[in-house]
Formats: C-alpha cells, sequence, structure tokens
C-alpha cells in the first residue's frame, strides 16, 4: 500500500525581488513498511519537499498524497504523519517523557488516556521507562533522539518524517536507533529518511532517491544503485599469509593481490573460485567496490558538470 505519493511538486521562494526555485517538479512514492532514503547535498531542495509533505508550506504546484489524502486540501490527513524534523527540538525539555508523549499524543487527537497507554508502551520498548519522571533536558542526547522518534510515533502515524536521525549519537545509540527505525518501518510504518550520513542510509534504507537542484536525479533500491555502480569488481580482504599455491592460483583466476586485500573482477561464479582458493583463511570482509558515498558523489559531481 503507498503511504505517500509526491508528484510533481514545485516550489519557489522569493527573496528582494530574487527567485529561488528550490523545487523543481518532484514525483516520489513510499511504500507502507518502506524506508526512503532522501539524499541531496547542501542546498539541494529536500527541507523544502518535506515541509510540503508535512503540510507546513504549500506547493506552488503538484501534489502530495498521505495515505490517499491531500494534507493542503484535508489537513486532518496530517494526523498520519509523525515527524522528528530539526534534531529533537520536537520535545518539551521542561516536561518528563511521560509528559511530552502525553501532550503530543491529546494534539494529535488522541484521549488522554489513550495517548497515556501508547506512550508507557514506546517508553517500554525504546527502554526508557526508568527515566519517564525524569525531566527531558536531563536525558542524555541518544535518549533525547529516542524519545522524539517516540513522541512523533504515539498518534501509530502512517508515514514517519526523519531528519538525522543519528546525528551527534555515540556508536552504541546510533546502533539503538538504526535498529529501532529499520523496526518501526517492518510494522508497517513508511519512513522517509534525510540524512547526510550515507552509510546510516545505506545500512537501513530500501530505496534511495538523490535531489540536487531542486530536481531528482535518482530513485532506486539502495542495494540496485550500488551494485548498478559497483560493476563487477569485488575488495577481498583477508587474514592470513597466501602460500605460494594459493598465489598462483589467484594470479590464474585473474586477481590482483594487494598487501591485505584481493581486488577480482568479474562474475559471482567466479568470485565463489576465488573464495574456494582462499579457504580455509579468514575472510575479514568480501565487498563489491563501491558503496553509497561514491555512489552519491559520482551522480552529483556528473550531474554539476553536465
Ligand atoms: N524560506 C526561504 N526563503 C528563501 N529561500 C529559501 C528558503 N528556504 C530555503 N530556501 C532556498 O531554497 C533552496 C533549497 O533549500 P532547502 O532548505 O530545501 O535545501 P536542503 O536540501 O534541505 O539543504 P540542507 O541539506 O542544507 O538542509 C536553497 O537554495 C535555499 O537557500
Amino acid at each position: 500500500m503507498i503511504a505517500l505519493e509526491v508528484h510533481n511538486l514545485h516550489k519557489t521562494y522569493k527573496q528582494r525581488k530574487k527567485l529561488i526555485e528550490a523545487v523543481r517538479g518532484v514525483s516520489l512514492n513510499i511504500n507502507s513498511g518502506e524506508i526512503l532514503a532522501f539524499l541531496g547535498p547542501n542546498g539541494a531542495g529536500k527541507t523544502t519537499c518535506i515541509k510540503m509533505i508535512a503540510g507546513l508550506i504549500k506547493p506552488d504546484a503538484g501534489s502530495v498524497k498521505i495515505a490517499g489524502s491531500d494534507p493542503h486540501r484535508n489537513p486532518r490527513s496530517l494526523r498520519l504523519v509523525g515527524a522528528v524534523l530539526e534534531g529533537n527540538r520536537n520535545l518539551y525539555w521542561r516536561l518528563t517523557p511521560e509528559e511530552n508523549l502525553e501532550y503530543f499524543g491529546t494534539l494529535r487527537g488522541l484521549n488522554r488516556r489513550v495517548a497515556h497507554k501508547n506512550g508507557l508502551q514506546l517508553l517500554e520498548r525504546f527502554d526508557l521507562i526508568s527515566k519517564r519522571r525524569a525531566p527531558v533536558q536531563t536525558l542524555s542526547r541518544g535518549m533525547q533522539q529516542k524519545l522524539a522518534i517516540a513522541v512523533a510515533l504515539v498518534h501509530t502515524p502512517r508515514l514517519l518524517l526523519l531528519d538525522e536521525p543519528t546525528l551527534g549519537l555515540d556508536v552504541e545509540a546510533s546502533q539503538n536507533v538504526k535498529t529501532l527505525v529499520r523496526e518501526i518501518a517492518r510494522e508497517g510504518c513508511a519512513i522517509l529518511l534525510t540524512t547526510h550520513q550515507l552509510d546510516v542510509a545505506e545500512e537501513i534504507s530500501d530505496r534511495v532517491a538523490i535531489i540536487q537542484q531542486g530536481k531528482i536525479l535518482a530513485e532506486e533500491s539502495t542495494r540496485e544503485i550500488i551494485r548498478r555502480f559497483s560493476g563487477s569488481t569485488y575488495i577481498i580482504e583477508i587474514a592470513g599469509e597466501l602460500d605460494s599455491v594459493q598465489t598462483s592460483k589467484l594470479e590464474s583466476l585473474g586477481v590482483i593481490i594487494q598487501a591485505d586485500r584481493i581486488i577480482y573482477e568479474g562474475t559471482s561464479e567466479g568470485l565463489y573460485q576465488v573464495l574456494a582458493v582462499l579457504n580455509p583463511l579468514p575472510l575479514i570482509q568480501v565487498k563489491q567496490q563501491a558503496d553509497l558515498t561514491q555512489v552519491f558523489l559520482k551522480i552529483v559531481r556528473d550531474n554539476r558538470n553536465a
């Protein structure tokens, strides 16, 4: 089921007689249960799109539908959206997590009892129950980030808008948030993720859309776009030394042997032959050449030079 349909959005800002075409014909869909990473360099138009999706600014042209309903025509459909857009600024710092959840839940149309119940469930699930009565300002950044997501979910939205959910978090807190985001998607919520942390986007998104100068340059499954840009080159990192028999067999398979890694270009069947020669040396990793950062840079630079 399609949770978000964005069709041909346009937005031009006027700044002291100057026109800035921030968004120029953006179309996107996100299905329930899917995470779309919405990526682009600074000033590409991401925030402007998200603000139009969240009903905060009106498009000049085009349409937004959330579970089939246009928030600019029917503001009630915004109840189907949850958003964490500017860090954890959707929280009241002097209130406790319990109070924040209840307050925002009622604001989004839940009765107080349901808001309280949903809030407690989320606090349990996000491992924040022991902090439920502590003022938000005394929570760690990772806890505040989790709470910000919990608050955005208290009314069980169909679409979650998530901006930089792991920025500034330590490795463990970041891992925690990524796992939660994947779980939320698995339960059926559609997620529009914006981030400049491309490793996070690569790890948790199902699809990516890359925007530059207000236009979508690429929209594809994350795995597919990386595969397409990687071609057929694999990097294999191993521990331990190759013996002379292994070295000559690998050379006959056309492999390039470097200090701590082996580069193989060919089919995936050929890759298995290479791995068989390496057996039983411990493999540290086998990866295709590109990662999402390389893909992103290539698409954006090619477009800039076009
Ligand atoms: N309120 C505004 N008035 C005038 N111009 C604006 C306004 N908001 C954004 N812009 C301009 O619109 C363009 C797109 O900005 P936007 O904030 O949507 O980009 P972004 O992709 O979110 O960037 P970033 O990654 O830096 O947050 C930029 O040129 C920006 O300067």
